[in-house]
């Protein structure tokens, strides 16, 4: 079986040279993007890959560095690609405050028919903790995350024992217990903020209180522009860039 991820952006939601965080998901039979900031149309643009080569898009969480992009997605689906309408892989709950409060500002268009999400997208929810079989080499299974209080987010785990942090504030028991060692988790993506309190994201100095076994499966990701100023003091953590193919063999 053969799993690749690859980085589309790597930068915090204020990064002016990382692209906004989001990946691919690709297996050989499905190509899944993982949120859609406003810079992903020009970063899969930057790899030649097409919006209709896309099968789905996994939301984590509605702050406009991970949906920004689904506008100009929804519109040229529609617009340039003939109609084609991509899954959208989220919570019902997530449906609902990602239309309403906000897709549905620049999408909604009664005249010509465009009244819900569902008029642009292919909805398949998913529940927490239920995994599920998107193609015969991808299963995915989502659980909630802390990120911001009241707010839905929610972080990923990819065929079992990948997992893919959405924004999320540090959880060193989640780490430890669950993604090491209950599910046994071989790679780990996650959101890294470099310097100050962490408040809403998870903080390098927070990450280096883990295990050192843990650190060596660890991609830094969704970090603020300075991240050159903190190669080499990451321990066995690697950032990750954009562009950048992980191979996961299963
Ligand atoms: N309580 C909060 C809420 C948000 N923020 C910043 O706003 C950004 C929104 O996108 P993000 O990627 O979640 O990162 C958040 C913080 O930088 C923050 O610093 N403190
Ligand atoms: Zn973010
Ligand atoms: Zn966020």
């Amino acid at each position: 079986m053969s799993l690749q991820i690859q980085m589309l952006g790597t930068g915090s939601a204020f990064s002016k040279l990382y692209y906004n965080t989001s990946a691919l998901i690709r297996t050989t039979d499905a190509t899944i993007l993982i949120d859609c900031g406003p810079t992903v149309p020009k970063s899969l643009s930057e790899i030649a890959i097409e919006l209709d080569q896309i099968d789905g898009i996994f939301i984590s969480h509605i702050h406009a560095d991970h949906i920004g992009g689904l506008e100009e997605v929804a519109f040229r689906l529609f617009y340039q690609y003939n109609r084609k309408r991509l899954t959208l892989y989220v919570t019902e709950a997530l449906a609902g405050v990602l239309w309403e409060n906000s897709l549905k500002g620049g999408l909604y268009n009664p005249e010509d028919g465009f009244h819900q999400l569902q008029d642009y997208f292919e909805l398949v929810f998913l529940q927490e903790r239920v995994p599920y079989q998107l193609s015969p080499e991808l299963t995915i299974e989502i659980v909630p995350t802390l990120h911001v209080a009241q707010k839905l987010n929610y972080s990923i785990f990819i065929n079992h024992r990948t997992f893919y942090s959405a924004d999320l504030q540090f959880n060193k028991d989640f780490l430890l217990n669950e993604v090491a060692h209950t599910r046994n988790c071989h790679t780990i993506f996650h959101d890294c903020q470099l310097s100050g309190p962490g408040y809403v994201h998870t903080t390098l100095e927070e990450l280096l209180t883990l295990p050192e076994d843990i650190q060596k499966l660890i991609y830094l990701m969704h970090y603020d522009d300075h991240m050159t100023e903190f190669i080499g003091q990451t321990g066995p953590m690697t950032f990750i860039h954009k562009h950048e193919i992980i191979k996961i063999s299963d």
